[in-house]
């Protein structure tokens, strides 16, 4: 069974689509990240799934529990990070621990669990004189606590610092392996690569691409570069240039910098090689996936001012 299932979750604000006719799919166990940049839709979709709001169109379900039916079973398995978390100023880290594992009848020792998100030294001061990464990651606490089967983060790093973004890489990575499903929302794209088995790419309100990192890369014609230590004459670079799948070459200090997708890669090589190139060293330097974002994003944003005019 899934994790997440929607069909056509579609949210309309005064006639205006936040989010658009949304099918997705997350699969228990794995870990998702819903990508999007600003105003994409991913806060909408998540309040959705958390029925903080009700689809104009389209259903979703949680483990096969309909999210507007079943919302009260369907939170009890669940540890959510909402949009803007804020703490309870007079409240200790321990007390927020305490009043969310009493609320979800829950067991679970405040202490560890703050001590995973690097509070341990913090756990009786009152969060309201926490930084702001330290009351991003009181939230993070509070949705762990528990051991629920599904968490759902909205934008878990912002505002965190790099002692913060490993911290909640680590947690998110820990919880995978316990079992647990991570579904979150981030515009922080180096650490989705990172961690995510899978990743959804919403854009004006539509899931424009979906697979994994690798796969959004080649989706969207993310080139790797082939950096080679070598030494290149005219005729070296020709028979480069003429591999099947090479788009670009050209001379470095080093040698020469090739552009090919990753199947043309040792072609590449080879036909250096035969040219008569010492190949010395070679690296590859992948695409990003934020390159596969930006890339995407741009044209979606094209198509739906394309529909507009239309
Ligand atoms: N309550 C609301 N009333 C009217 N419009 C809304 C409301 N909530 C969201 N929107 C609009 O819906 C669109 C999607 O917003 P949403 O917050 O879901 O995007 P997001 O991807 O989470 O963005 P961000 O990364 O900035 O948080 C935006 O155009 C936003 O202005």
């Amino acid at each position: 069974m899934s994790a997440i299932e929607t069909a056509g979750l579609t949210k309309r604000y005064d006639g205006t689509p936040a989010v658009s006719d949304l099918d997705l799919t997350v699969h228990t166990g794995e870990v998702y990240g819903f990508l999007g940049p600003n105003g994409a839709g991913k806060s909408t979709t998540i309040d959705m799934l958390m029925d903080y709001t009700r689809p104009s169109a389209g259903q979703a379900t949680i483990f096969g529990q309909d999210v507007r039916d079943d919302a009260s079973a369907i939170h009890a398995r669940t540890g959510i990070l909402p949009d803007r978390f804020g703490v309870y100023g007079s409240l200790t880290g321990r007390e927020h621990l305490d009043y969310i594992l009493d609320a979800n009848d829950a067991t679970g020792d405040p202490e560890t669990i703050l001590g995973r998100v690097g509070l341990s030294d913090a756990i009786d001061q009152r969060a309201g004189g926490y930084s702001k990464g330290m009351q991003q990651r009181l939230g993070l606490a509070m949705a762990i606590a528990g051991d629920p089967d599904l968490l759902i983060l909205d934008e878990p790093f912002s505002g965190l610092d790099p002692y913060g973004v490993r911290l909640v890489r680590d947690v998110v990575a820990a919880e995978r392996d316990r079992g647990a499903t991570v579904f979150f929302s981030s515009h922080v794209l180096d650490q989705v690569e990172r961690i995510c088995d899978r990743v959804g790419l919403l854009a004006d309100g539509e899931l424009v691409a979906e697979g994994t990192p690798a796969e959004l890369r080649a989706t969207a014609g993310v080139e790797s570069r082939l950096h080679v230590d070598t030494d290149v004459d005219d005729t070296a670079l020709t028979a480069v240039r003429n591999v099947d799948g090479v788009t670009y070459v050209t001379r470095t200090d080093a040698g020469v910098e090739i552009a090919c997708g990753a199947e043309s890669r040792y072609h590449a090589l080879n036909t250096l090689a035969d040219a008569g190139a010492p190949i010395r060293t070679f690296n590859v330097d992948t695409g990003t996936i934020e390159d596969a974002f930006v890339a995407m994003a741009d044209a979606q944003r094209e198509a739906t001012r394309g529909r507009d005019d239309a």
